[in-house]
């Protein structure tokens, strides 16, 4: 497919562009803060860089006719709006994380969370020490399923997203974590939301619909 990425130059950027190009996909628009170049029409439009660029993205896939994958964080709610909105007209694929492994943690969540109603619950995430925001997005995503417990945010040396839940009462504790083992994951899963993007009907669209409408 031929793809417009906003972010290329940051480090899921470079990380798609290389997970991209194995599968021959095709680079044919690319923004950051200073550069802004079309080669020619994307068939899909992905976006891994800072909320304030977000509103250009909607233009573009607007402009263009073509889905969307969103990636990144720290969105607020008339983002969300504006994301909500443009599905109307196109997919939109939406995940504070594209790995496999956090959205079976988020199932696993959501079918347990009455057992763990009466215990104590905190999140502790680490990331690598340029992360511009926190909680990570991840974080505040699996924390929806808890109840909106505390999260604790670790910033450290080059750590591509570790997340933990604690979970613990007077007897027992339970620890549920993932790691990621580099930004590949993402990438690979940013892939996957956009082939299935190009290939449905215009709706909003979870990391845990493409995933389950893969099987
Ligand atoms: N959903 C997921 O699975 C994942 C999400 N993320 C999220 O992706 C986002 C990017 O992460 P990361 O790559 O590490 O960040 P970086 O800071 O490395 O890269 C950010 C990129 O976005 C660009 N950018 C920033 N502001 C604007 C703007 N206003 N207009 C256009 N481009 C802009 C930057 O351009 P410039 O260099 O010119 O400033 C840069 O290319 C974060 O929100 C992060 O949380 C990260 C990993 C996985
Ligand atoms: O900034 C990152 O690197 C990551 N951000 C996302 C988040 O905020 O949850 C996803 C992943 O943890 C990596």
């Amino acid at each position: 497919m031929k793809y417009g990425l906003v972010g290329f130059s940051g480090k899921m950027g470079k990380e798609i562009i290389e997970v991209f190009s194995e599968y021959c996909h095709q680079l044919v628009a690319k923004f950051d803060r200073t550069h802004r170049e079309v080669q020619e029409k994307p068939d899909i439009i992905l976006d891994f860089s800072s909320p304030e660029a977000l509103k250009e993205t909607v233009e573009l896939s607007k402009k263009f006719l073509c889905p969307a994958v969103i990636g990144t964080t720290n969105l607020k709610e008339q983002d969300i709006s504006m994301l909500n909105e443009l599905s109307a007209l196109v997919p939109v694929v939406y995940s504070s994380n594209f790995s496999v492994g956090i959205n079976v943690i988020k199932n696993i969540l959501e079918s347990f969370k009455l057992e763990f109603s009466e215990w104590d619950i905190e999140i502790i995430e680490f990331h690598h020490r340029k992360k511009k925001d926190a909680p990570s997005g991840t974080a505040l995503f699996l924390s929806e399923s808890l109840g909106n417990v505390p999260i604790h945010s670790i910033r450290a040396g080059g750590i591509f997203g570790d997340h933990k839940i604690l979970f613990a009462n007077e007897g027992e504790v339970i620890e549920l974590s993932h790691r990621a083992m580099s930004r590949k994951i993402f990438a690979l899963g940013a892939l996957k939301a956009a082939e299935f993007a190009i290939s449905t009907k215009a709706s909003f669209y979870t990391f845990r619909d493409v995933l389950s409408k893969k099987r």
